[in-house]
């Protein structure tokens, strides 16, 4: 919690800060300044009050107000003494001007240069620098323009102190302010840092700056001096030449008494000889003679006088200076004889001389010493009796009459006829050593000091002249070298601050940046090592050199070295320079190096490194080139372990070499065929098989190689696979083989699907089964044909006959068996051999094979029986015609070796009416009887059999 009383109390101590500073800075920037006037080339707290506000806003003006009018009353009270009211209206007005500036200039460096500011960017600096000559036009229009009107500076000392003023404020400002951040500025770190780097160079070049400026302007002012030093010497000498002419005066008056010394010098006389005198040394007032004149000789004297001069009386001054008859005295030197005689010496007449304590005691030294002796500086009796002079006495004895010759000086004319000329650019004070009045003084109120003094005798006294240029001398003889130094310097001072500002920020700054990125940098490679070192993978930094400058745990496990052992280390030539099989590789030639070069990322699913142990590492390779910069610095390589893939890989390809072999040498064809058909594996048996060459088959599909007949039911079975619903079938199909001779094969085919259980191709064993069917054919024949006419036997009829009668069943239709026997065969065999008969028996089934539709069957029972069975009767008509067809056709001869022969044949015929109850067995009884009936009645001939 803020207390704000202490919040005051450190107001209270800010603000009387601020004014100690404002004051002292101020003193010492005044200091520096050139007489006359205020031309300070540094005036500091002028930048300290700007700074302020630009700091701690307008709540310090009070202060900035208080420590100016403060200074200039200190100013003021120094220079006078005493403070005057225009001392305090100066200060007022300077006091409002100066915190005017620090308000605006504050308000507008803040608007332009926001604080807290670092004041760092050049940007920034320059509108300082811009900015502050601008800021400070206000105090030093102000204030100038209000001493001028004060009447306080000649009007034309005004421009020169108004530039003065403005760069004294200016370059206070330039200078301050920075000091004034470095001392109170925020943010604190950046500006308490800068004291070293900104506040010390510039401290030390101030003082430097300083300490030249004094010892320049020394040498300079002494320079000045010098024709003041003539002129004071000018002076002196022109002084000492009147004092001398006024001895000579008064020594060449005296002689008119030596020459005259038996005789009394008249009033004649001694206006005469001594008007010539004074027109030789008009500066002389005026020049008396005073005899001594006893009490006793008072009267006679004044008798006398009183003869020339109406009511003459010797006279003295009483109290208040006025001119009353003289006491009684022993004796009296009154004024005599004057020159010039005239309305304003006539009242002097009679005045006693020694009735005034000064000149009575100049007197008496000059009786004594017999010397011109001079008179204190007193105020003489001409006028209004203040006007300041001085009586040079002389005594005169031994002649007809003693007394005392006096030459009257008025101050103001003896002196100041002598210094007039040099007014404008000396002061001059005469000082009477003894009684320390001035006989002449034109020094300002607040100079005390002279530049130039001496002393002079005269009259039996000690005067000093003291002598000083003027405002005007200095005005004239102004060098302003070293204050052009100063400004100069200061400026340089300044702008050194401003570099040394934006090179510190900028150095800061760097610094900072550089703290910053190295923390990130830190941050980023402990994360980096952090996450590096729990990776899977090996991972190494190169440079563009190829070394090695970083690896991870698992890099240096899998290499089998340590990372002392590989950083540093040329990476292609530590692990990476020999395939497994083959001559080494240059690093050039290696692609996971050549990264550097070709600045593409290179990856490799394997790559053989070489464990420290000389085993080969199978590993895949990422490399990747690193960029700063768009330069070049390095790769990032990334490796994984691919050893049990490897394995996994050989024992794949050993598991698929051996399928290739098992395949290829299969006795079985095997096929791996497309989904859409096509072949795409094939071994050499299905090969064969087909009688296609390999490339020949997998060109082609096995629905172009497939028997038509079986195609239907082939694809019907594929789509079953396709579909899901079987996973495997097996048919017996036949394939066209290359020389279009159908070949039977068993297929046993499967789908192979992926993990989704999408459909990827089939597997298709194939049997060539030719043999097996043509072994099962025969056995077929033998068990259901006659070997002889290969005629349905008697088993296949009984199928045939039981398929026909349960069809006549079902579907109500009438079918004829006939029952054929042929007549006296018995006969052929026996008398033409049973070869013979074997033929005729196969005419016969040929025959009657003819004399059928093929939906008919012509069978053989055995012997020379045949049984016919014909199908879809209508009535007993149908049968008739057949055995009319069948009789009409046995009556053609048979040719047997060139023999004609004749057979005939009984027929019995059994007409199924689709009754349910007839056997088979019945069914061939019926017929047999009835061809028992065609043989009882004659033989070749047809018999239907009859229920009775
Ligand atoms: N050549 C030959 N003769 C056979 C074969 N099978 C049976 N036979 C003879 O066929 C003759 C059949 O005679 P039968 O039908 O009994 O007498 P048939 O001479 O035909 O007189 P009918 O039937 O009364 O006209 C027998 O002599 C059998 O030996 C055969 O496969 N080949």
């Amino acid at each position: 919690m803020i207390n704000p009383l202490s919040i005051q109390k450190n107001a209270v101590v800010y603000s009387l800060l601020l004014i100690l500073a404002y004051v002292i800075t101020g003193k010492l920037g005044l200091m520096l300044a050139l007489p006359p006037g205020y031309a300070s080339a540094i005036f500091p707290p002028a930048g300290i009050a700007i700074a302020a506000v630009f700091v701690a806003g307008r709540t310090v003006l009070p202060a900035i107000f208080l420590g100016s009018f403060l200074l200039n009353i200190l100013v003021g009270y120094s220079a006078g003494h005493q403070v005057k009211m225009t001392d305090v209206e100066v200060a007022l007005l300077i006091a409002v001007a100066s915190a005017l500036q620090a308000y605006l200039g504050g308000w507008w460096l803040k608007h332009k240069i926001h604080y807290p500011t670092t004041l760092d960017s050049p940007v920034d600096v320059v509108t300082f620098f811009i900015s502050a000559p601008v800021i400070c036009l206000i105090s030093a229009t102000i204030s100038v323009t209000g001493l001028l009107s004060l009447g306080l500076i000649e009007k034309s000392l005004f421009f020169t102190s108004w530039a003065s003023w403005w760069i004294g404020d200016t370059l206070g400002l330039i200078v301050m302010l920075p000091l004034t951040l470095v001392a109170i500025g925020k943010p604190r770190a950046i500006w308490k840092k800068r004291s070293l780097t900104i506040a010390v160079p510039m401290l030390i070049t101030f003082a430097l700056l300083i300490i030249t400026f004094v010892v320049v302007s020394r040498w300079e002012r002494k320079e000045s001096l010098v024709e003041f030093d003539a002129l004071s010497n000018q002076i002196s000498e022109q002084l000492r030449v009147r004092f001398e002419s006024q001895e000579a005066v008064i020594g060449q008056t005296s002689a008119l008494f030596s020459y005259r010394a038996s005789e009394k010098v008249t009033r004649q006389d001694f206006y005469h000889f001594v008007s010539a005198i004074k027109r030789e040394s008009p500066m002389t007032f005026a020049i008396e003679w005073a005899p001594k004149v006893t009490h006793r000789e008072r009267a006679s004297y004044v008798k006398q006088l009183s003869k020339e001069f109406q009511d003459f009386e010797i006279k003295q001054l009483d109290a208040q200076r006025k001119l009353v008859v003289s006491s009684d005295k022993d004796f009296y030197f009154p004024i005599t004889y004057i020159v010039p005689l005239k309305e304003s010496t006539r009242a002097i007449l009679g005045v006693d001389l020694a009735s005034l304590p000064d000149r009575k005691d100049a007197i008496q030294r000059a009786i004594s010493l017999k010397a011109a002796i001079a008179s204190p500086p007193t105020r003489l009796i001409i006028n209004d009796g203040t006007e300041l002079g001085l009586m040079l006495i002389y005594p005169i004895h031994g002649t007809s009459q003693d007394g005392v010759l006096s030459a009257v000086l008025r101050a103001n004319i003896f002196f100041g006829e002598l210094f007039k000329p040099f007014a404008h650019t000396v002061h001059v004070r005469l000082t009477d050593v003894e009684s320390g009045k001035y006989l002449y003084n034109n020094f300002a109120d607040n100079q005390i000091d002279s530049l130039y003094t001496r002393d002079f005798r005269f009259g039996g006294r000690y005067y000093r002249l003291d002598t000083l240029p003027t405002a005007q001398y200095y005005q004239q003889h102004r060098g302003w070298q070293s204050w052009n130094m100063l400004a100069v310097g200061l400026f340089g001072t300044g702008l050194m601050g401003a570099l040394l500002l934006i090179g510190t920020g900028y150095t800061a700054r760097i610094e900072n940046l550089v703290k910053q990125k190295t923390e990130e940098l830190k941050d980023s490679f402990y994360r980096f090592q952090e996450i590096t070192s729990t990776l899977g993978e090996g991972i190494y930094v190169t440079d563009i050199n190829g070394v090695i400058t970083f690896t991870n745990p698992k890099a240096q496990d899998l290499l089998g070295r340590s990372e002392s052992e590989l950083l540093g280390q040329n990476a292609h030539s530590l692990f990476h320079h020999r395939p497994i099989e083959g001559s080494s590789h240059t690093e050039r030639e290696c692609l996971i190096s050549n990264v550097i070069h070709s600045k593409q990322p290179y990856k490799s699913t394997e790559e053989v490194f070489w464990h420290k142990n000389g085993s080969p590492i199978y590993v895949s390779v990422n490399s990747v080139p690193f960029f700063r910069n768009n330069e070049i610095i390095g790769t990032l390589v990334v490796f994984d372990d691919i050893s049990d893939r490897k394995k996994i890989e050989f024992a794949l390809r050993a598991s698929e070499k051996s399928f290739k072999e098992i395949i290829e040498y299969a006795p079985i064809g095997i096929a791996i065929v497309s989904l859409d058909g096509r072949f795409t594996v094939v071994n050499q048996t299905l090969c064969n098989i087909v009688g296609y060459t390999n490339d020949e088959l997998i060109r082609r599909t096995f629905q172009e190689i497939t028997y038509p007949d079986d195609l239907s039911l082939d694809l019907e079975h594929v789509q079953r696979l396709l579909d899901g619903e079987i996973d495997t079938y097996r048919m017996e199909k036949r394939y066209i083989r290359k020389d279009n001779v159908p070949v039977w094969v068993q297929l046993s085919a499967s789908i192979f699907r992926d993990e989704n259980l999408t459909p990827q191709y089939f597997i298709a064993q194939i049997e060539d089964i030719s043999e097996r069917k043509i072994r099962d054919n025969e056995v077929h024949q033998h068990a259901y044909f006659d070997t002889l006419t290969k005629l349905p036997n008697r088993r296949m009829l009984m199928e045939k006959l039981s398929q026909a009668l349960s069809q006549s069943e079902h579907h109500q239709r009438k079918f004829a068996l006939f029952f054929l026997d042929l007549d006296h065969f018995k006969q052929i065999n026996d008398t033409l051999g049973h070869d013979t008969g074997d033929i005729i028996l196969k005419e016969a089934a040929s025959r009657l094979l003819s004399c059928v539709r093929s939906s008919d069957t012509v069978s053989r029972l055995g012997g020379d029986e045949f049984v016919i069975i014909l199908n879809d009767v209508s009535s007993a008509h149908d049968a008739q015609l057949l055995a009319e067809k069948i009789l009409n056709n046995f009556s053609e001869p048979i040719d047997v070796n060139g023999s004609e022969l004749f057979i005939g044949t009984s027929i019995g015929i059994a007409v199924h009416d689709g009754d349910t109850k007839t056997t088979i067995r019945e069914l061939m009884k019926r017929a047999d009887s009835a061809m028992y009936e065609s043989k009882a009645s004659g033989r070749n001939r047809y018999s239907f059999y009859t229920s009775t």
